[in-house]
């Protein structure tokens, strides 16, 4: 099924106009679109609403360097300086993408084909909001015929109708074997170290990451794992971003990093984590030594601090109550913190002012970093970094890309990090960090 894969990014370029044309649909499975339409691919979903599914790239805009994101800004104002379009607010154009956490990462794999930042407009996009949904065309160029876009959005929706409501599930694809970077050992020295360094009084907080190596045993079915965890961890965001056949990133991350809508900003704090309990009892019992613990509620505070600094200069931030979220796998002490902008500040600006929160890069930030780069032996990549979508008006919504990994092939890398704190104890650490891979590898082990 169209559109085939493309070589090239079609970038932002003056004089070129974006057409984008809309219908409403009958609900379409997404799994069976993402499986029958190739990359470029991505997939958003937020646990309150909006999902997005694409295919194609009628236009990207990428970036690299301390500047990306008003390289990314500039660059989207471009293409929205001349938008000839039909349909409701919900089919708007949305570029969806992301960054990686550093803005000077370099794409060698597993990370190929994933620059420093990366935002499209897909050519074919399913949109479901509000319980009706909506596909929609685009082309982006100079001389691009309307009349063109209309007449494939009516093949296109004649293509959909031919896709399976409902697909057998693919299984798992078994795994042969995994190697985790750092080892135990390492671990400790690295989680020791840190703790030397908080005590040497430079450094309040490191988030230390871990990278686990994946052989597959046969190809993963990511459209199909993707709807399982719409089940396994329905409160979760789902996202995949996949810029060619060679390498998918996805993952059903838990974390908000903001909603702007208008003037108005939404964010929280997680931070501090214990397993979920066997019984309702053990259950509750973590939930409350969580909320008990001074060493969690220390990594709490110092999010939640940051947080509202980070936010000062952009508006009035204010507190929420904290609570206990609970996942599948795993609670954390989460305090949701929502602004009201004082200017017209673009989603990605505030992205900008948020990332990385000390839920993932540590306290001070520039201190944290430094530690992260000296210690960790692999690259992070998109890991732990935002990734969302924004619109012309510079509203968006951005998760934290945690609990997620990037595969290709028969090969899957999976990425999770924990807080560390004066007092924190390898051991419990390096057991938490394992609860953070098991969204995915649980989907990738044979039952
Ligand atoms: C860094 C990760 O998770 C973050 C760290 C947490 C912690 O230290 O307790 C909790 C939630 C996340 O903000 C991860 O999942 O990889």
């Amino acid at each position: 099924m169209e559109p085939a894969q493309r070589e090239e990014r079609v970038g932002p370029r003056a004089g070129a106009v974006l057409v984008s044309r809309s219908c409403e649909v009958p609900d379409v499975s997404y799994r069976a679109f993402l499986a029958s339409h190739p990359a470029p691919r991505l997939h958003w979903a937020a646990p309150d609403g909006l999902e997005v599914v694409g295919s194609g790239a009628a236009v990207t805009l990428t970036a690299h360097g301390t500047d990306r994101f008003d390289r990314l800004r500039e660059d989207a104002a471009t293409v929205f300086r001349d938008v000839d379009r039909t349909g409701p607010a919900e089919t708007r154009p949305r570029f969806l993408g992301g960054l990686a956490f550093d803005g000077t990462h370099d794409p060698a794999p597993p990370w190929t084909g994933f620059p420093a930042a990366a935002f499209s407009l897909p050519e074919i996009q399913v949109t479901r909001a509000d319980g009706t949904t909506w596909l929609t065309v685009r082309a982006y160029g100079r001389d691009v015929s309307p009349d063109d876009v209309t007449e494939r959005l009516d093949r296109t929706r004649e293509d959909l109708e031919t896709l399976p409501s409902m697909c057998p599930s693919g299984g798992s694809p078994g795994v042969e074997r995994t190697e985790v970077t750092p080892t135990k050992a390492e671990w400790t020295t690295q989680v020791e170290r840190a703790i030397d360094r908080i005590a040497d009084g430079d450094l309040r907080k490191v988030v230390l990451a871990t990278a686990l190596s994946v052989d597959l045993a046969d190809e993963i079915d990511v459209p199909g794992v993707l709807e399982r965890l719409r089940r396994t961890y329905p409160n979760c965001y789902r996202f995949l971003v996949q810029p060619t056949d060679e390498a998918a990133f996805f993952g059903p991350p838990p974390e908000r990093l903001v909603k702007r809508t208008g003037d108005r900003v939404e964010t929280e704090a997680l931070a501090g984590s214990v397993p979920r309990g066997e019984t309702p009892e053990e259950d509750a019992d973590h939930a409350q030594s969580l909320l008990e613990s001074e060493k969690l509620q220390h990594e709490q505070r110092l999010v939640v601090d940051a947080i509202m600094d980070q936010l000062e200069p952009l508006g009035e931030p204010a507190e929420g109550e904290q609570g206990v979220r609970k996942l599948t796998n795993i609670q954390h002490l989460q305090t949701p913190i929502e602004a009201t902008l004082s200017g017209d500040e673009h989603v990605l600006t505030i992205v900008e002012a948020l990332h990385p929160t000390p839920a993932v890069g540590g306290l001070p930030p520039g201190r944290a970093w430094e530690v992260i780069r000296d210690t960790e032996t692999f690259e992070r990549g998109w890991y732990a970094a935002p990734v969302g979508w924004f619109d012309s008006d510079g509203d968006g919504e951005f998760a934290v890309g945690i609990r997620s990994g990037v595969v290709g092939g028969r090969r899957a890398t999976l990425f999770a990090g924990n807080g560390i704190v004066a007092d924190s104890d390898p051991d419990e650490e390096w057991a938490e960090v394992k609860h953070k891979y098991r969204p995915i590898l649980d989907e990738l082990e044979r039952e």
